[in-house]
């Protein structure tokens, strides 16, 4: 019988299930992502405000210099009424001349005359600005927050989009640009047919049209449902707004439910055409929804995000010096872990696709780097972001035989046959048990070189010499210790192996050859050869190993080798 769950203890009951929109020909579903949306940093401003030590001066410099060099263009730089720093970093930015022409700041404001004065004050000089109003729009905050019916609630919308006209007029005449951003706060809780309607209200004060767009930003300020709603929230706001082709529609979700980012990607698809967010999904409580991950995710699929992750961990690093907290090391795209494989068979197909896209690519006559990607387990190359494959590969006790195998081809150019691959883990596997914890590249070449290449076994050669015979025979005359003896031996055979082997029944060593391997570690002409032996001997089956510039004595070591193994 399948086991039965048992109803929580939690009280489930206090919490009210979120109400569908009634929207049956939704459009969104068939929808794909095709272009980059307009992107907002709110970095400065939403991720800042959520931080246990906002940032000083120097860090958001630093931020919004990062932000610059990715390729933002709309970046909210703070909340100048908030406090002094706030102001001053806006004053600095456009004092210094630290705006480039194509970006455009914007800064956020309560809808209250003071506050929205002393905002537009901290953009005089400004090239290109944007003032963001917002005021609370769902019933709660009606009730609780400002005590207010609908009207007076869309009437401090509206009076605030008055005051931020009147000051920009009297503060900053005449500029490039000046925009406006409006948002309905707590956008998801409040009801379709009065969000449209205050949204309306404050379009009929600022008038936009040909040449003079309006910001209507409608925020998952909690997220609250599933990110499908969102969505259908969206295309019915897209659907019913007025002047729609002036309207810029714009997302914020946040992440509570830890559907950001499905919710920002089915927005766009529901007709948002723009996304504010912060980069590793900073900001209030579980933070904006991520641009790094939205962009990514675009990237992924073959489209422009028009940002550059190119220098993913430089963007991490300057993210946590300034926020000062860590992103989660498999946070997407930029965790630590995100192109690391542990497990054998992750590991296994990886170790099989990275060589399957060298020969595809060869065969097509193009380098890697332009081949379409195509690795099991890698959804993107990580050098695409900066970083190398040495990390794609770790191995643990959840490893097997392709990742042990992988690190020796790449740190050391060994192309290990496949069964000598599966005696080879084994014993990575018996240090596992004993040692726990990660094996290190190192540890593991350290333990190979114990196991094959130490030389520390009853036969090891000091000295060869062969010569071929014109019906091909082959003989070798070689100086051996054998058991702590110096020995010369001498045997024949149809090559070095089989004539060493022969050589070796001298002395009472009886090995039986069942495979032979070999192949040179590297292009040019100085490079060494490895060979590989696997032999029976007293019943037992082993391979033996062998590095040397010359192939033969490289097979001799690797008979040697086995032998000390057996
Ligand atoms: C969803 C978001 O992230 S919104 C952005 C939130 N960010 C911040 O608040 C960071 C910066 N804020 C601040 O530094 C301060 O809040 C300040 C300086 C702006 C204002 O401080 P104070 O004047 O002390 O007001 P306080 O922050 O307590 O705000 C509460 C008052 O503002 C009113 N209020 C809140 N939001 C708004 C709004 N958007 N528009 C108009 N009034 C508002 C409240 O109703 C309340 O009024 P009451 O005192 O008459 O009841
Ligand atoms: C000010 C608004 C846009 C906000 O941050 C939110 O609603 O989350
Ligand atoms: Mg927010």
């Amino acid at each position: 019988m399948v086991p039965q769950q048992k109803t929580s203890p939690m009280p489930f009951h206090r919490y009210e299930p979120f109400a569908p929109v009634d929207l049956p020909d939704r459009t969104w579903p068939a929808k794909t992502i095709t272009e980059a949306p307009r992107w907002l940093s709110t970095d400065l401003r939403d991720g800042n405000q959520a931080l246990i030590e906002p940032m000083d001066s120097a860090r958001k410099h630093e931020i919004f210099q990062l932000l610059v060099k990715m390729g933002y263009k709309e970046i909210e730089v703070g909340f100048p009424s908030a406090s002094q720093t706030d102001f001053d970093f806006v004053r600095s930015l456009i004092e210094d001349d630290l705006i480039p022409d194509d970006v455009q700041i914007s800064v956020l404001t309560q809808a209250r005359e003071d506050l929205i004065e002393r905002t537009v004050q901290s953009l005089v000089g400004a090239k290109r600005s944007t003032v963001h109003l917002y005021n609370a729009t769902a019933p709660t905050f009606r009730r609780v927050v400002f005590r207010v019916d609908r009207q007076a609630c869309k009437d401090i919308a509206v009076e605030g989009t008055r005051h931020v006209m009147r000051f920009a007029e009297q503060y900053l005449g005449e500029t490039e640009y000046f925009g406006y951003e409006y948002s309905p706060e707590i956008f998801v809780d409040t009801e379709l047919d009065f969000a449209l309607e205050v949204c309306e209200a404050v379009m009929d004060v600022w008038q936009p049209g040909p040449g003079r767009e309006i910001i209507l930003n409608l925020p998952a300020t909690v997220e609250r449902s599933t990110p499908n709603v969102y969505a259908d929230q969206i295309e019915w706001m897209s659907r019913n707004l007025s002047r729609r082709e002036h309207v810029v529609l714009s997302v914020h979700p946040h992440n509570d439910r830890g559907t950001g980012v499905a919710s920002a990607e089915l927005a766009v698809m529901a007709g948002a055409d723009r996304v504010e967010g912060c980069l590793f999904g900073h900001g209030e409580r579980t933070g904006n929804v991520c641009l790094v991950t939205l962009g990514m995710n675009l990237f992924s699929q073959g489209v422009d995000p028009k940002i550059d992750f190119s220098d993913i961990d430089e963007i991490r690093r300057t993210v946590e010096h300034c926020t000062q907290l860590p992103v989660a090391p498999r946070h997407p795209y930029g965790g630590d872990l995100v192109y690391t494989a542990f497990s054998g068979s992750h590991q296994d197909a990886i170790k099989k696709g990275f060589t399957d896209l060298d020969a595809r690519a060869e065969e097509a006559g193009k380098a890697v780097e332009d081949y379409p990607w195509d690795v099991p387990y890698l959804p993107i190359d990580p050098k695409d972001v900066g970083r190398n494959y040495e990390a794609v590969i770790r191995v643990n006790s959840q490893s097997g035989k392709g990742g042990v195998s992988y690190i020796m081809q790449r740190d050391h150019s060994l192309d290990l046959p496949r069964r000598l691959q599966i005696e080879f883990s084994q014993v990575i596997q018996a240090h596992m048990d004993t040692d726990g914890g990660e094996f290190q590249a190192e540890k593991i070449w350290g333990v190979f070189s114990d196991t094959y290449l130490a030389e520390n076994g009853p036969v090891a050669v000091l000295a060869h010499r062969s010569s071929t015979a014109e019906d091909g025979t082959y003989t070798i005359e070689a100086d051996a210790r054998v058991n702590g003896e110096i020995r010369e031996l001498k045997g024949t055979g149809n090559g070095p192996i089989s004539a060493f082997g022969d050589a070796l029944a001298d002395v009472d060593v009886k090995v039986r050859v069942i495979d032979y391997v070999e192949h040179s570690m590297g292009e040019d002409g100085n490079a060494r050869a490895a060979a590989y032996v696997e032999a029976e001997i007293d019943g037992r089956t082993v391979w033996g190993v062998g590095i040397h510039s010359s192939i033969t004595t490289a097979s001799l070591k690797a008979m040697c080798s086995a032998i000390g193994r057996a």
